[in-house]
């Protein structure tokens, strides 16, 4: 079964409020600030056709911005049936020059370029997106077109020092939208205009909730799974013991967990799945220790895309044998284990290119790393949702704060923390480098703080050092702390220098052959957060 197929229980998701995606670098946090709002939403890309769109039953729809410039040829373009089947639209940036263009108006490069911060001044009497909103505002602008006459029948409804159309609507029609970026941050009044977009405008009631979230979800478990057995992949994480959380609830003990000990993991994790999890949830866990597998598997690969792909195709050939294994336990009585949970992200499926199609950035081994010839059926029940969200789930299902809020850490684990070879060796230096990092950070009080630490080893550099006056000549360990809300963009983190003088004191003293400790000052983009 190919990985980009959605599982059957998507098919129970909401009417949703559509994002089209022109391109932009935001399309994601639209789609969140959305959901902010207790409003359901999905991205799709500018290439859908209309009728394609108009078939998922859109409650509204917001076009996002984008690189082009709508007078250019072969600029992503919008079919003007979308303006007229009475959907109420939301134009953003690109998405609101395409709407002047399309419907009359005129945009063209005239040299009003605005970048950052810029005040904004709303003629607001009567405005649905302004009203009840200061007259002057500060919004997030990033364009180098400008609309200089709106459509015949809009009203426009702010403007800017060098922009005299700024937004405009058509309320008659349900059509709106303003040249800035609403959903970034730096927009003081964003998320009111659209909030005020999709309560007023569209006349959408604010009622997608975490717990319509698990109801559902629960209902399209037993319905895919049916009587038959499933197992799901237990990594620790948030999103994997949310997902068994989830279906545990759905089928009971129709599920067994699988936790696969691929050699990969940091000190201490394995000890902590099969105590924590199974006392919280008193869920059926099977342990697989599976390191000399993919050890061997990976012995002489260095390239990042090749050890993902290969973790995730041993991942998977290891819950094969697990289920022939569960098959056999049960003999002539058992049903057959034909479903494969995963705890798959939306943003898992964008990255990996199957959401909008965006670019591959690297292959997740639960989506783009997953083999070709996978014959389990998947269960995905968190493929819809961010991670924040996942863990209010989680905070619904009643699993333990020290479970819901866990640090993310990727499931191919170290094995993508070496750069370079992956060998046993380089492995056990670096889960004691991590373990102390670790422990320097919690003992700081920075755990909340910070969204996650990779810390990864350079296998292939060397550096001379001068130890007890001898000569050293050994490898650097990277601190890659990073703050973020969704892990699709990230900064680094401003860690305190005694706590960061502690951990490079420590990791060089303790750890064999490490002679130097760096930090990561890349914030994502243009750095991904793990190295590989
Ligand atoms: N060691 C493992 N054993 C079994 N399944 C795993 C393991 N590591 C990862 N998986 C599976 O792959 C999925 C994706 O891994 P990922 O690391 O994104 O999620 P997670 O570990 O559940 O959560 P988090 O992102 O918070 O670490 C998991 O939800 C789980 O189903
Ligand atoms: O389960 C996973 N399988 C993977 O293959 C994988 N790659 C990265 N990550 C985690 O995803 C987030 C974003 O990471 P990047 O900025 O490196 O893409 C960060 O939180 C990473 O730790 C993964 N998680
Ligand atoms: N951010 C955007 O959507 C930019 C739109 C268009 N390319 C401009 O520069 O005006
Ligand atoms: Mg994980």
């Amino acid at each position: 079964m190919p990985s980009a197929t959605p599982p059957a229980n998507e098919a129970h998701a909401p009417d949703p409020v559509l994002v089209v995606d022109f391109g932009a670098q935001y399309a994601q946090l639209i789609a969140r600030r959305v959901r902010e709002a207790r409003v359901y939403s999905e991205i799709v890309p500018s290439t859908t056709p209309v009728a394609e769109m108009l078939a998922k039953n859109p409650k509204a729809i917001i076009l996002s911005g984008g690189p082009s410039s709508v007078y250019q040829e072969g600029a992503p373009v919008v079919d003007r049936a979308l303006f007229e089947a009475g959907v109420p639209v939301f134009g953003m940036c690109y998405g609101f020059q395409l709407m002047a263009t399309t419907l009359g108006g005129t945009v063209d490069d005239n040299g009003a370029r605005e970048y950052g911060r810029t005040p904004l001044s709303v003629s607001k009497s009567g405005s649905t997106l302004f009203e009840g909103t200061p007259d002057e505002q500060t919004v997030w602008m990033s364009h180098g077109d400008a609309c200089s006459a709106a459509p015949e029948g809009f009203t426009v409804t702010a403007s800017t020092g060098v922009v005299p159309v700024a937004a405009f609507e058509n309320d008659e029609r349900k059509l709106y939208g303003v040249q800035y970026h609403p959903e970034v941050m730096h927009t003081t009044h964003g998320q009111q205009v659209l909030e005020h977009f999709l309560y007023r405008g569209a006349g959408i009631q604010p009622t997608w909730t975490t717990s319509n979230v698990v109801e559902e979800s629960v209902a399209a478990i037993r319905e895919q799974v049916g009587s038959k057995r499933a197992i799901c992949g237990l990594s620790g994480g948030v999103d994997s013991a949310v997902a068994a959380a989830l279906v545990q609830k759905a089928i009971g003990s129709q599920l067994t967990c699988v936790y696969v000990d691929h050699g990969l993991m940091r000190k201490g994790e394995s000890e902590q799945v099969e105590k924590d999890f199974v006392a919280a949830t008193g869920v059926q866990l099977k342990v697989v220790d599976a390191e000399e597998r993919f050890l061997t598997a990976l012995a002489g690969v260095s390239d990042p895309e090749q050890k993902r792909k290969i973790i995730g195709r041993e991942f998977i050939r290891v819950f094969e044998q697990a289920q022939a294994e569960l098959v056999a336990e049960a003999g002539e009585a058992g049903e057959d284990v034909a479903f494969l949970v995963q705890g798959t992200l939306y943003p898992d499926v964008v990255e990996s290119g199957g959401g909008t199609g965006t670019a591959n950035i690297k292959s997740h081994h639960n989506v783009g790393g997953l083999p070709e010839d996978i014959e389990f059926e998947l269960v995905e029940p968190l493929r819809r949702l961010f991670k924040d969200e996942v863990r209010m789930v989680g905070q619904e299902l009643g699993l333990p704060e020290d479970i819901v809020q866990r640090q993310p850490f990727p499931g191919p684990g170290l094995g993508i923390r070496i750069v370079g070879e992956v060998t046993k060796d380089r492995l056990d230096l670096l889960r004691e480098a991590d373990a102390i990092a670790r422990e320097e950070l919690t003992a700081a009080g920075l755990d909340r703080d910070i969204w996650q630490c990779p810390v990864v080893l350079l296998a292939d550099v060397r550096s001379v050092g001068v130890q007890g006056d001898g000569r050293t000549y050994g490898h650097p360990i990277v601190l890659r702390p990073v703050s973020s809300e969704d892990a699709m963009t990230a900064d680094w983190s401003r860690l305190p220098y005694e706590v960061l003088a502690k951990i490079s004191t420590r990791i060089t003293n303790e750890v064999d052959e490490v002679n130097r400790v760096v930090l990561d000052i890349t914030s994502k983009p243009p750095g991904t957060i793990e190295w590989e």
